[in-house]
């Protein structure tokens, strides 16, 4: 589920008009994702059709959306396939429906690939790194909110975790520590999953969703994708496509001998990263909402993920 707040024809004409898309044909509700309402939308403005995306942020921190735009259309500029959102008539990207921000993005070809080739990991690691090097020179920084402090913090205050599952996070936590010292910072898309990648006749034709990203370390980054395109239901790591991605970060951006070192590490920390941002999830949907839950993504996969790398990568 994710059409939190029902949005109407008359909220669109109002799009509409603020961006001077002209008139609207049609709009519909998008049933993937988590964090916020998304609605596709069609307009013609003298006879020209285009089709739009239009994001109301629910549960991102407001205050953070400029940095977040304004990397899409940095990223953008450079080249790398994102979305760059839409300016208004009165030249901002953010505009306030219901009182909370949205703003509207092209939409972009591709599908939520089916199918995680080696081929397509190869490219997704390409996308990463060209994202990586552009990112270099935003001039921007903003730290992860889900980052080291929240993790220190929710392993200590979470009661859905067991005195095991604590020291098992904080020993992941000491080992990341011990890695960091040295490491590249850059502008990281967070949260490249491949339900974050739209992909049109194998070629990836678009990354999305950068609302996770920050100022972080790039080899952590490569770390999150490789987990989620590259392991198995058990997150066993499959093969040939951990070292095509590997290969194709590598053929844009090589990893230090020191990121390479990190990357096992790195690969549990994302385990538990999205461990603990998983439980923090399901504790804001009961708080905040009265509504189905089944959409937040279940923290134990995580956790079980976190176990079986320990166990293969050491
Ligand atoms: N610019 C775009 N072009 C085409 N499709 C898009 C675009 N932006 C979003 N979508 C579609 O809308 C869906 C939901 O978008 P998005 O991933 O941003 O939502 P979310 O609620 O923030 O998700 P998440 O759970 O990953 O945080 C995507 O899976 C994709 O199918
Ligand atoms: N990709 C994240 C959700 C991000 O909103 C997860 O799998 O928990």
């Amino acid at each position: 589920m994710s059409v939190y707040t029902q949005l109407s024809q008359q909220d669109f004409d109002q799009i509409c008009e603020l961006y001077e898309l002209g008139k609207l044909i049609s709009f519909k509700g998008v049933a993937d994702g988590i964090e916020n309402t998304t609605y596709f939308f069609n307009t013609d403005k003298q006879g020209i059709q285009s089709e739009w995306v239009f994001t109301l942020f629910e549960y991102t921190q407001p205050q953070a959306l400029p940095y977040y735009l304004e990397l899409y259309d940095h990223l953008y500029q450079q080249g790398v396939p994102v979305p760059d959102p839409l300016l208004t008539k009165q030249n901002t990207r953010l505009i306030t429906l219901h009182n909370k921000p949205g703003a509207v993005f092209p939409k972009l070809p591709g599908r939520t690939p089916n199918e995680l080739t080696p081929e397509l990991c190869f490219q997704c690691g390409e996308q990463l790194a060209k994202f990586h090097l552009a990112g270099e020179s935003y001039p921007q920084q903003h730290d992860c909110p889900k980052g080291l402090v929240f993790w220190q913090t929710s392993v200590e205050q979470f009661n859905e975790l067991s005195e095991e599952d604590k020291s098992l996070i904080k020993d992941c936590i000491q080992r990341y520590q011990a890695a960091i010292n040295g490491l590249p910072k850059t502008s990281v898309h967070g949260d490249l999953f491949h339900d974050n990648v739209l992909v049109d006749n194998s070629k990836i034709t678009a990354i999305i969703d950068l609302f996770n990203a920050s100022y972080d370390y790039a080899v952590y980054d490569l770390a999150i994708t490789l987990n989620d395109w590259t392991l198995n239901q058990t997150h066993r790591i499959i093969k040939d496509r951990y070292q095509a991605m590997l290969d194709g970060y590598q053929s844009v951006r090589p990893l230090s001998e020191q990121e390479h070192a990190a990357l096992p590490i790195m690969q549990q920390t994302s385990a538990m990263r999205w461990w603990l941002s998983r439980i923090d999830t399901a504790r804001t949907f009961q708080s905040q909402k009265d509504q189905d839950t089944t959409s937040s993504k279940d923290p134990n996969q995580m956790k079980a993920q976190l176990l079986a790398l320990l166990e293969q990568l050491g």
